[in-house]
């Protein structure tokens, strides 16, 4: 029994830091339970990781690539325990976690979302892992090491431990002496107390001395004042060293995240990456609530404790015994509390997520009068939650009542075991009182510890995840080439082939070869998801292609600085977005001149002028998300003056014009046609009116080229083109 238990506490665990990373995980948890550890960095590469998480093909390919032999299947449950142990199982439809061990009534596993391993009885684990309700059938994979697992290098991750933190705290060197005085003296006073307490009773009132009694009040008002002079003074100093770290490594978080590649914030959800932003708040809270905590906990222990064990060792052992029970007794706990919180979060992210799309969607849900259906989901949820709030308050009130009756048991036994000693004059009536004052105060510092070793493992596990980014490769790492500008020259596109995913996912450019003349316009069009946005992200450096090379003039794109290359780019994409500033800081942009000659002229190109003048503060009217409203055309037109702002040489618009009405777009069109002289330029488009003038046109479908012409030339060949823009053409457009 205690083997089994040394055994299964051996089985590793590791949380996932981002709500996609599940794969990876549960791929780090089995190669480390097979003596290897790869990073995390890593395994997402080879899992390919998107926003979606990672398809079951690709942790195959990932398994593989690390040495394992892999298997994936659908089977019954109660085959489950004769496979080969840990193996990955499909989780809830949408999930990986590991198990590791089943047996009768239970199944082991890890829970990559979870803070550690829990054991399910076996309806609840078929609950999570069928397939459909009525069979009892899952998704398995089975990973075998194989000698390459065992010949390969593992790839550990960076160390990170809270020690990190250390070189941060050193910036503050000076505000730690203080605090280290202070805490030497707030031992010195829990070292006092209960002497003083013991000469009150045994010298002052039993020795009937007044002058002495008042003498010790005295200098116990005195103590306590000084003590919480300390607190304040303390107080004051770890709030700047916590704020000012939090501080600085905020800074350097989000320097970093500046210089990581786009397909960074492609792959994750927003949501992780202000959860990174949480973390650095969970390590101010940590450096300046629950370490200096811990040490004063520590010291209190260390102190009182060594005052107790001077008292009465048979006192001290009785109150370890008491302490440990009410500690085991807590922890005993632990296994249901984090079922409840794992059903908890559940139903929280689900109950956010639903308000959100309340707020977002709600004029769909008016439009299509889904009020009822939605508000049902939703108090839905409130029942679950209402349930499951009330399974831990009751847990907790055992939990907590048990165990303030074991603390309760324990000072009995210690005041009766006291007076005994009293009672046998072995100690004093002060001494009585002295030891059952310091048994009184070491009850927070006992709980206190405990916690620490949960509040430091989260924070650690807060550092990691910011650490993580801090590994992350720069987008222009080692990149150092500048693009050799003597005006536009022209790009030239070889073999191009791209998949967002791994291997296995949809090829949304297939050999795509095109040379996008320097001074001309090309034009792109295509039918929706032929892949026009993703060939400008590559164009971009967005993205690198999977194959095949981009030329900018002689020099391959991969070995042009991304920000250098950007630098000489205008460009306005289908989802360009407005900061919430003032409108000449929107159409200033990036760039280092301000000047208002060629705001104005910019505006006026992109018909916007006029407009702008009529804003109450005209061009220092603040407009974006949450100022002044404006259309989709007339952020549009906004969009198009920042990159006529910018009068960059090379040109890419996405979809630029296609929420303007016809007046404005052939306005514009013929004012950017104007523009377009000399820059290399490329329109995605879906108007004839937008295309048409181009100098080649290039239609893409299904991510191949099929034609390329003007568009006389394709209008004569009756191919892809004509039928694309067929109706326009009848249309007389
Ligand atoms: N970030 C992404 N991750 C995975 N797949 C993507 C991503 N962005 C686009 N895709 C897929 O790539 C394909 C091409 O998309 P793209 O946006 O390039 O098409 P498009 O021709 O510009 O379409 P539209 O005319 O509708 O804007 C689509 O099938 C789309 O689902």
């Amino acid at each position: 029994m205690l083997k089994d238990f040394i055994r299964r506490r051996k089985y590793p665990f590791y949380k996932q830091p981002d709500a996609m990373d599940c794969g990876p995980v549960c791929l780090k948890m089995v190669a480390r339970y097979h003596g290897k550890n790869f990073s995390m960095q890593h395994l997402r590469k080879l899992c390919k990781i998107g926003k979606q998480g990672t398809t079951m093909l690709d942790l195959i390919d990932a398994a593989e690539n690390i040495g394992f032999k892999t298997m994936a299947a659908e089977l019954e449950y109660n085959k489950l325990h004769r496979l080969p142990m840990p193996c990955i199982v499909h989780w809830q439809k949408e999930h990986y976690v590991v198990v590791y061990e089943v047996n009768n009534e239970s199944v082991y596993l890890a829970d990559p979302a979870l803070n550690s391993k829990i054991k399910l009885d076996t309806a609840a684990f078929l609950s999570g892992w069928n397939i459909n309700d009525d069979t009892q059938i899952g998704r398995v994979l089975l990973l075998e090491a194989t000698r390459s697992f065992h010949e390969m290098d593992s790839k550990p991750e960076h160390k990170t431990s809270l020690w990190n933190l250390i070189p941060y705290l050193k910036l503050h060197r000076k505000g730690w002496f203080p605090i280290a005085v202070s805490l030497a003296l707030a031992s010195g006073f829990s070292l006092v107390i209960p002497l003083l307490t013991q000469m009150i009773v045994d010298k002052g009132i039993q020795g009937k001395n007044t002058n002495l009694l008042l003498l010790i009040c005295l200098g116990q008002l005195m103590l306590f004042s000084g003590r919480m002079l300390m607190d304040f003074v303390r107080g004051r100093l770890l709030f700047r060293i916590g704020a000012r770290t939090s501080i600085t490594m905020l800074k350097d978080f989000l320097a970093k995240l500046m210089k990581l590649p786009f397909s960074f914030f492609d792959n994750r959800q927003a949501g992780d990456n202000m959860q990174r932003v949480n973390d650095n708040q969970r390590i101010e809270e940590f450096l300046t609530n629950s370490l200096i905590n811990f040490i004063l906990s520590a010291i209190t222990l260390i102190v009182l404790g060594g005052v107790l064990l001077h008292y009465n060792w048979q006192i001290f052992l009785l109150f370890i015994v008491g302490a440990g029970i009410s500690v085991i007794w807590s922890n005993s706990f632990q296994q249901k509390r984090k079922m409840i919180d794992q059903k908890k979060f559940k139903v929280l992210s689900a109950n956010q997520q639903l308000l959100l799309e309340i707020f977002y969607a709600m004029q769909e849900i008016k439009l299509t009068g889904s009020e009822e259906e939605k508000k049902q989901l939703w108090e839905g949820l409130q029942d679950q939650s209402f349930d499951l709030k009330l399974e831990a308050l009751q847990l907790d009130q055992r939990m907590q009542g048990v165990g303030a009756f074991i603390n309760e048991v324990k000072n009995v036994l210690i005041t009766y075991a006291a007076a005994m000693l009293v009672i046998h004059d072995q100690v004093t009536l002060g001494g009585m009182l002295a030891i059952t004052y310091i048994c009184g105060q070491l009850n927070a510092p006992v709980n206190q510890l405990v916690e620490f070793s949960r509040v430091s493992q989260n924070a650690a596990f807060s550092l990691l995840r910011i650490d993580e980014v801090q590994q992350e490769t720069e987008e222009d790492f080692g990149v150092d080439e500048e693009l050799n500008e003597d005006g536009p020259v022209d790009i030239v596109l070889d073999q191009i082939s791209f998949q967002y995913g791994g291997k296995h996912s949809a090829q949304v450019l297939k050999n795509v070869s095109l040379k996008i003349p320097a001074g001309k316009v090309t034009a792109i069009v295509g039918t929706s998801g032929s892949g026009k946005t993703t060939l400008i992200k590559l164009l971009l450096k967005f993205y690198a292609s999977s194959a095949g090379s981009i030329k900018i003039g002689k020099q391959k794109i991969e070995a042009i600085n991304a920000r250098s290359w950007r630098k000489y780019c205008g460009v306005v994409m289908q989802d360009g977005y407005v900061f919430m500033d003032t409108i000449a800081n929107n159409i200033f942009a990036g760039a280092e001149v301000k000047d208002f000659n060629r705001l104005h002229e910019a505006a006026k190109m992109a018909n916007m002028h006029a407009f702008f003048l009529k804003m109450p503060f005209g061009y220092e009217t603040v407009v974006g998300r949450d100022g002044f409203g404006l259309s989709e055309g007339q952020k549009q037109r906004l969009l198009i003056a920042r990159m006529i702002y910018r009068n960059p040489d090379y040109v890419f618009l996405d979809e630029a014009t296609n929420s303007l009405d016809a007046q404005n777009e052939l306005s514009i069109v013929n004012n950017l046609n104007t523009f377009f002289q000399g820059k290399t330029v490329l329109i995605v488009a879906h108007r004839l009116s937008t295309v048409k003038n181009a100098d080649q046109i290039v239609v893409l479908q299904q991510g191949e080229i099929k034609e390329v012409g003007t568009h006389q030339q394709l209008l004569q060949i009756k191919g892809h083109y004509y039928h694309l823009i067929k109706n326009q053409l009848e249309l007389g457009q």
